[in-house]
């Protein structure tokens, strides 16, 4: 970071998974014992949890922790081929310690998942350790910077208090003390929360180097016989870049509302009271997967939006994409992310509420859903009007959309249990139905923090151009996903033209306002390393110095010549 403050870099897990893994898991002693020498750098660590055959899978990983009450040790040990941690950033060549998540066995009986402080190379001598083999993976897509490694283990042994003790225990005589909840062992939840702000930040970045690059590039003829106009006054990059303009504004106040959250409920669980973890779980588990499966694409359109320039690395959206891509993968694959928070929260709120019960927190739509579906229908049955202007109204519809989805996906999985199909059966042959109804909910959260973010705001110029960046969001996604309006009876095909209609109106509504809106993110030359999107907009005379010093070009002829042309002529 010390050369470019986003770049990844060898001890991002040291910094983002370590260290908050100790906080959450340690006890005062063992914080005593690791903490501080680990904010020293004098330990440096990583988080091993994924091996070569499971990474979703954490009741599949198959690393063992075995006590050995007659030394007071835990036999840490790679069983198989495939129980090889593998993927953790930093192991490979950094880290001289390693939390490493082994299935714990002590008095003959397996009690799953838990934590392990493992010493892997030598404090001084930084060489591995008696039964330690660790290396780096090999090259990948991106992280080049970052050393994520393999570590297999050979019967290494690790003292008692080497175990993350602060919930579940293990007594000197083996005794195996339960934690006050098996879900606190998972861990991930924090990280998870932090990634919905990197999602924003790569939206910031991407759609400012696009805008400004777009304000300064001029092609083509938009009347004939006058000069080139600026490509930002096509309707087609408007309709390209301000939708992404306006999701990086949405996830910018999702990614603080998440961190709002992590605190909160983090905050009462360090205090005892556990009964927020779940909705902390699926909203942190849904938004990472919503917002990094959105920013993904939306960086791909930024880029591509910059013609050939934006393929240069000059343009820095290559590296933005190369190094944002993962975050889809890890910290929980989205799609398996996606069905956690349908089938451990949505579905099980949904069935609560069909009951009865009174929903809190991000589901409670669902209690007013039950109690609609209770009424008599109105006899028109269609759907109802549909104001393009109206922000609670269009997060109503979208509340609508998800309580739609929802009930859509338990239906599903009723219908194949009537068919005679397991329980595992049923939930996997409704899973597509499961992801669109996560999808929808966290949607619908995004929309309704983006409309409660403008109450807050009390300059009347700023909430208006906000004002209109929501409703961009919320239309925009309104005609991405009409099938999903339509078929739930909440849209028509003449609303679906009229809200085309008012998005070409809003992309020109925000042209006058695009270049301060992303200036408004005071992202410095420095943070953004692009030459596309320089504050001072000299792109062409940047790009050309930026060639110029490009190592190819450290020589008038390159050695190539001599070595292989000039030869291959003389054999021809
Ligand atoms: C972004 C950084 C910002 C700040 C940091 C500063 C500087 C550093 C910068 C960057 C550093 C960060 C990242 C660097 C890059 C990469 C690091 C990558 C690391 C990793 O990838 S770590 C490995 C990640 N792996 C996973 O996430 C595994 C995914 N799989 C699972 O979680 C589980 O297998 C799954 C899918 C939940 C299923 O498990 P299982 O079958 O055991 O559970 P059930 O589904 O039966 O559920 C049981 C029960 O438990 C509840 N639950 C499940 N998970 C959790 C949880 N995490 N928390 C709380 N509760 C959970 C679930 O709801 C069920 O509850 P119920 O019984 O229904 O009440
Ligand atoms: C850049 C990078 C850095 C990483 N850093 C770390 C690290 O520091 N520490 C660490 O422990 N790990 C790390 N990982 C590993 C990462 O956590 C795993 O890759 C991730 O959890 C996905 O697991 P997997 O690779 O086994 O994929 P799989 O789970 O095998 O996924 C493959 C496919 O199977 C599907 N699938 C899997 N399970 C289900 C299911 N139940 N239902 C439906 N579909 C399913 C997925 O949706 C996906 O399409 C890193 C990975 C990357 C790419």
């Amino acid at each position: 970071s010390c050369v470019h403050p986003d770049r990844p870099e060898p001890l991002d897990l040291h910094l983002g998974m370590f260290l908050p893994t100790l906080l959450n898991q340690a006890t005062p002693e063992q914080m005593e014992r690791f903490f501080t020498p680990a904010w020293n750098l004098r330990i440096i660590g990583t988080y091993a949890q994924t091996e070569m055959g499971h990474g979703t899978h954490l009741r599949g990983l198959e690393t063992t922790a075995t006590f050995d009450p007659s030394t007071q040790e835990f036999v840490l040990h790679s069983p198989t081929i495939s129980s090889i941690k593998w993927w953790p950033g930093g192991l490979g060549k950094t880290s001289n310690h390693a939390i490493v998540l082994a299935q714990l066995h002590t008095q003959g009986r397996c009690h799953g998942l838990h934590a392990f402080i493992v010493p892997i190379r030598d404090m001084d001598t930084h060489v591995p350790l008696p039964g330690v083999v660790v290396g780096d993976i090999g090259p990948k897509f991106g992280f080049s910077e970052v050393d994520n490694g393999f570590l297999k283990l050979e019967h290494v042994r690790i003292p008692l208090d080497n175990m993350l003790m602060k919930f579940a225990k293990v007594e000197p005589d083996g005794t195996y003390v339960k934690p006050p909840s098996a879900k606190l062992t998972y861990g991930m939840v924090f990280i998870r929360s932090m990634i919905v702000g990197q999602s924003a930040l790569a939206l910031a970045k991407s759609c400012t180097i696009a805008i400004r690059y777009s304000a300064v590039r001029h092609q083509s003829e938009l009347r004939p016989g006058e000069p080139e106009p600026q490509i930002l006054n096509y309707q087609t990059q408007q309709h390209k870049l301000f939708p992404v303009l306006a999701a990086a504004y949405a996830f910018t106040f999702v990614g603080q509302y998440m961190k709002d959250t992590y605190r909160r409920i983090s905050g009462d669980i360090h205090a005892g009271d556990y009964s927020q973890l779940p909705e902390l779980h699926a909203l942190s588990a849904g938004l990472k997967a919503f917002t990094t499966w959105a920013a993904n694409a939306a960086i791909e359109v930024c880029r591509m939006s910059c013609g050939g320039h934006g393929y240069s690395r000059s343009s820095a959206l290559p590296d933005i994409y190369v190094e944002f891509t993962p975050t889809c993968t890890y910290e929980g694959e989205n799609t398996v992310m996606m069905l956690q928070t349908a089938s451990r929260y949505l579905v099980k709120s949904y069935r609560q509420a069909s009951v009865g019960q009174r929903l809190q927190g991000s589901v409670s739509y669902l209690s007013e859903a039950a109690a609609q579906r209770l009424r008599p229908r109105p006899v028109s049955g269609g759907a109802a009007p549909l104001s393009t202007q109206d922000l609670l109204s269009l997060v109503h519809l979208y509340q609508r959309r998800a309580a739609s989805l929802v009930e859509l996906a338990a239906k599903s999985i009723q219908q194949e249990l009537q068919r005679g199909r397991s329980q595992e059966e049923a939930w996997n042959h409704s899973s597509i139905d499961l992801v669109r109804a996560s999808d929808a909910h966290c949607h619908f959260v995004v929309v309704k923090l983006f409309v409660d973010k403008l109450e807050q705001v009390d300059d009347a110029a700023v909430k208006a151009v906000l004002s209109t960046l929501a409703l961009l969001y919320a239309l925009k996604g309104l005609a991405d996903n009409s099938g999903d309006f339509l078929q739930a009876g909440l849209l028509t095909v003449p609303q679906a033209t009229r809200v085309s209609a008012r998005i070409k109106e809003l992309l020109e509504e925000l042209r006058p306002d695009a270049v301060a809106l992303v200036d408004a993110f005071d992202l410095n030359d420095r943070k953004l390393n692009s030459v596309l999107g320089r504050y001072d907009g000299n792109v062409y005379e940047h790009l050309y110095e930026w060639a110029r010093q490009s190592p190819l070009n450290a020589t008038e002829v390159h050695e190539s010549f001599h070595k292989y042309l000039k030869p291959l002529r003389s054999r021809l």
